[in-house]
Parts: C-alpha cells; sequence; structure tokens
C-alpha cells in the first residue's frame, strides 16, 4: 500500500512504462474511432457547447510544474487514455493530467484553478460508464491514482480510513489479511478507486447484505472547489451534529468537491463462503426463487444476482467461458456469507432440495472453493466485457419494483425488433436493479432514437430510477427529469451555485444543461 518515494525524473520513467505495459497488454488501447465529445455537441447524450472557461496558459503550467514536479504530465501519448472512458464511447482533448499525493496539494490546485477559472475534471480509476469521468472539452485532468495509502484501520471497530485513490481490490486484500472485508464489491474492482466509488454511490454485488455507501461511509475528506478543505473524517457509528454534509459528496459524481479521504465501516470477513449457480425456465420462477431464498437463507444470504441467456451465450462466445449447467432462459448467481460452515451449508442445501423439486430451478452447481466461486462469479461479473466485444452498447441502468424488471427487456426487444443486435438484460435482483444492454454493430442514431426517450418513458410510469447505480455523467444528466421532481432539480442546482460557483468541477456532469 505505500508509496515508495521516487524522484521526478524516475516518476516519468515509471509513468511512461506503466502506459507501454498497459499497450502492450491491450487494456488501454484506445479506440481510434471514439470521436472527441467537443466534435459531437448537439447530439443527444453528448455535450452542450463549451462554456467559457480559461485555457491553459504556459504560466499556468509553470505553477503546476511547481506544485507537482514530475506529476504534471502534459505528454498527448501519457494523456491519451485519462482522455477517454473505459468503453472507448467518450473522448476529451484535455492537456495536462495533474497527480497530486496529498490532500493539500489538491486544495492548491483547485484554488489556483478556481482563481484562474479553468476548470476540472476530477478522475478515479476511470471505469465508469455514463461518461463521467473523463473531461468533455479540455478541462484539466486531476486524478487521484497517486493517493494510495490507508491512514488507519481499527480493527475492534473494522473502520478503515484511507485516500481516495486506494484501489478497490487492493484495499480488499489489506484488509482479508486482518480478517475483514470491504463492504463493497463490483466487477471493476481491480481497477476502480474508493473515491470514485464513494463520488459515484457505487452499488455493486454486495449492497443487498451491507447496504449502500451512504450508509457505510463514516466520514470524508473533500477539497472544495475554493480549495478549502472540509475535514469531516469521522470513524463514528453515530453523529447527529447537525446536517450530513458528506451525503452530498456521496453520488454526486466530483461537481460538488473532490473527496480525498475516505472513513469506512467494513464487516468481518465471513468464514464461510458459498456461491451456487442455478437455472430458471422463467422469470416468474427466478422471483420466486429470490422469495423463497430470503426466507429459507435469512442472514446468510449476500447477493442475489442473474444473468439471461443472451449474456450467456455473449461470455460463451467471446470470453470463452463455460457455462456449468444446463442451458436456461435464466441464471442466477447466489451467495451465502456466515461464520459457520456447517450451518450454512446445511441451510444452502435444504434450499436447493425445496427449489429443485417444486421445480422453480432446473439445473444448478454449488462452489465452496475459492477458485470455483470466482469462476461462478465471472458469469455475471465479465458480462459487461463480453458485451464489449458486439461493437457498439446502449447502456441502461434501472431501478424498478422487482416484479417489473425483466418486462422491460421482453418488451424492448418487441419494441426494437431486428434494429438491435441483441438485447440483454441481467443485474441485481436483490436491489430491483436491472442492467439492460442493448447493442448494434456500430453507433446507430435511428437505433438510438428508438430506445430513447421511450426507455425512460417506460422507467418513469413505474416510478423507477433511470441510473440506480451508475450516475449520470455526461451522458444521462439531461433525463434526471424522468426521475426527480424539477423542484428537486432546482434545488440541486443551487446547491451547486453554493458550493462552486464558478462551475470549474466537472462541468457538463450530473445536471442538466437546463434547470427549470
Ligand atoms: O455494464 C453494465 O451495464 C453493468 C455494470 C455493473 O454495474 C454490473 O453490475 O455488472
Ligand atoms: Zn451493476
Amino acid at each position: 500500500m505505500n508509496v515508495r518515494h521516487y524522484t521526478p525524473r524516475q516518476q516519468i520513467a515509471l509513468f511512461h512504462f506503466v502506459i507501454i505495459l498497459q499497450k502492450l497488454k491491450g487494456h488501454e488501447e484506445v479506440n481510434p474511432e471514439t470521436p472527441y465529445t467537443s466534435d459531437t455537441v448537439g447530439n443527444p447524450g453528448a455535450a452542450p457547447p463549451r462554456l467559457p472557461f480559461s485555457r491553459v496558459t504556459q504560466e499556468d503550467l509553470a505553477f503546476f510544474r511547481t506544485l507537482l514536479p514530475g506529476r504534471t504530465i502534459t505528454d498527448p501519448d501519457l494523456l491519451k487514455s485519462s482522455n477517454v472512458d473505459w468503453l472507448k464511447t467518450v473522448e476529451g482533448n484535455s492537456e495536462v493530467l495533474l497527480r497530486p499525493k496529498t490532500t493539500e496539494e489538491v486544495s492548491q490546485i483547485l484554488r489556483y484553478c478556481n482563481e484562474r477559472n479553468l476548470a476540472v475534471c476530477p478522475q478515479g480509476g476511470n471505469t465508469g460508464l455514463v461518461g463521467g469521468s473523463v473531461p468533455v472539452f479540455d478541462e484539466i485532468i486531476l486524478s487521484t491514482s497517486l493517493m494510495k495509502q490507508v491512514i488507519t484501520f481499527d480493527n475492534i471497530s473494522g473502520i478503515l480510513t484511507c485516500q481516495a485513490g486506494c484501489v478497490l481490490e487492493n484495499l480488499s486484500n489489506y484488509l482479508e489479511e486482518r480478517d475483514f472485508i470491504m463492504p463493497l464489491d463490483l466487477g471493476a474492482k481491480g481497477s476502480c478507486h474508493i473515491g470514485g466509488n464513494v463520488s459515484t454511490n457505487a452499488g455493486g454485488l454486495r449492497l443487498l447484505r451491507y447496504g449502500s455507501l451512504r450508509g457505510t461511509v463514516l466520514g470524508l475528506e473533500v477539497v472544495l472547489a475554493d480549495g478549502r478543505i472540509l475535514n469531516c473524517l469521522a470513524t463514528l457509528r453515530k453523529d447527529n451534529t447537525g446536517y450530513d454534509l458528506k451525503q452530498l459528496f456521496i453520488g454526486s459524481e466530483g461537481t460538488l468537491g473532490v473527496i480525498t479521504a475516505v472513513s469506512i465501516l467494513c464487516p468481518r470477513k465471513p468464514k464461510a463462503v458459498n456461491v451456487a449457480f442455478l437455472g430458471c425456465s422463467s422469470f416468474q420462477q427466478l422471483l420466486e426463487t429470490f422469495q423463497c431464498c430470503r426466507g429459507m437463507l435469512g442472514e446468510i444470504l449476500s447477493a442475489f444476482e442473474f444473468l439471461d441467456a443472451s449474456c450467456m451465450s455473449l461470455l460463451e462466445k467471446h470470453l470463452k467461458l463455460t457455462n456449468p449447467i444446463t442451458e436456461s432462459p435464466f441464471y442466477i448467481v447466489i451467495e451465502t456469507a456466515g461464520s459457520n460452515a456447517t450451518h450454512d451449508e446445511e441451510k444452502l442445501h435444504k434450499f436447493l432440495e425445496e427449489v429443485m423439486t417444486s421445480s422453480l430451478v432446473t439445473d444448478g452447481t454449488v462452489a465452496t472453493e475459492a477458485t470455483k466461486i470466482k469462476a461462478l462469479w465471472s458469469l455475471r461479473e465479465r458480462v459487461t466485457e463480453a458485451l464489449t466485444h458486439e461493437g457498439y452498447t446502449y447502456k441502461y441502468d434501472i431501478s424498478l419494483p422487482v416484479e417489473k424488471i425483466y418486462d422491460l427487456v421482453q418488451d424492448m426487444r418487441g419494441h426494437l425488433g431486428d434494429m438491435a443486435k441483441n438485447v440483454v438484460g441481467y443485474g441485481h435482483v436483490g436491489d430491483g436493479n436491472l442492467h439492460l444492454n442493448i447493442t448494434s454493430p456500430s453507433k446507430d442514431p435511428a437505433l438510438l432514437a428508438a430506445i430513447e426517450p421511450y426507455v425512460y418513458e417506460w422507467t418513469s410510469k413505474w416510478k423507477g430510477s433511470i441510473s440506480a447505480e451508475h450516475g449520470l455523467g455526461l451522458k444521462k444528466r439531461n433525463y434526471i427529469y424522468y426521475s426527480k421532481p424539477s423542484e428537486a432539480v432546482a434545488l440541486m442546482g443551487s446547491i451547486k451555485a453554493m458550493l462552486d460557483p464558478k462551475g470549474i468541477l466537472n462541468p457538463y456532469k450530473t445536471l442538466p444543461d437546463n434547470i427549470h
């Protein structure tokens, strides 16, 4: 976890080396076809015209280079992967990437940018799916990648305090060595930063059991747009002294402040973990299995996830993963996490017996051993990755009453007919959160016009959320009114104006172009 101290020259060399390695691995290879977002101004889901922020000058660069020697990056090749999002769907034209190590440095950067009216795009692991973590035009990229120190961990209370740039998987490993776990787990754990997770209020695979970050985050340190440091890094379970300001920064996607440190309540590492992978012949049966599962597994249930048969075909086709059970229209991943292996296995087997004999489930397999558990989880966690091989993916992250979630997928299939290559559904049944993904060989404006606003109207009719866990970013911000009343959006605008009067923090994100 600790960062070794390198000279500025060594740091640049290391940074170059890492980028070359990433390119060789092919992970960070930039799709040359990603259009610059600035070229798409006026298109649906794209950017409004550039706001009148200052442009970065040589004097500005001189200031940053003095403040962050070796950590002010201007080489276009090195900037490329920070300008483009993980999905390679949006790309900014930033000419500066800043890599502070301390809160004080972040504070000095923001104080300077605010005075100079320079726009800033805060960036964590850049794994977001709504275009929130990359610049739209030439915003300065403020990366948390070197802020990766664990500050404290209390093994009595289970409270971890760390810098915002800690990678989620590194934190999980750190905690597991101490018999604890993170309350949050995501497919992107190997790259995403805890600060980014908190800024977007990421949900993930354990929310059913441990709740959202709005409950597990106990304190935050945030740097405001004008450079003021707000130290609300409490490590208390209970604290009712005034307004809970940290909630404003959770899920506001870096538009109100830059999160620099987080304190979070971590559960004990479960002694026994089991994963069951089951097949169901209808979504109705899947829902009945969920009800039965909640009743019979009770407190040991830690995840209830699903994917449909189309997702499975893509996993097999593109990632060469093997379906461990008989083909079914729906698949469920159930995880139990408890403190007594015998008790948990007994409960799980009784439940499996019940759902098999009542024919709710057609086939299944169970894993207790770590590598097999990981393999079963891959079938759910890697659907997003499999979809990227299909061409262009239109992504929708919808909350609905749980009994409605798959109706949307079926309805959309009927609505789109042959226009779409694939219409797939997967997600977090336990949280009523559907990931509806629609693919086409390439970007297709006619297909998009058939999907939107239809999908948002459908969601709004059932009082759902048009962004359950991914945020609004650049892509979804103008659809906020489908989920929030105008009074609420107007109040959000007032809060933004109060905390960031010049609007320098992550402009063009989260809030709609027109607040009415
Ligand atoms: O890519 C998506 O649509 C969902 C990604 C993620 O939230 C998941 O649950 O796998
Ligand atoms: Zn998800």
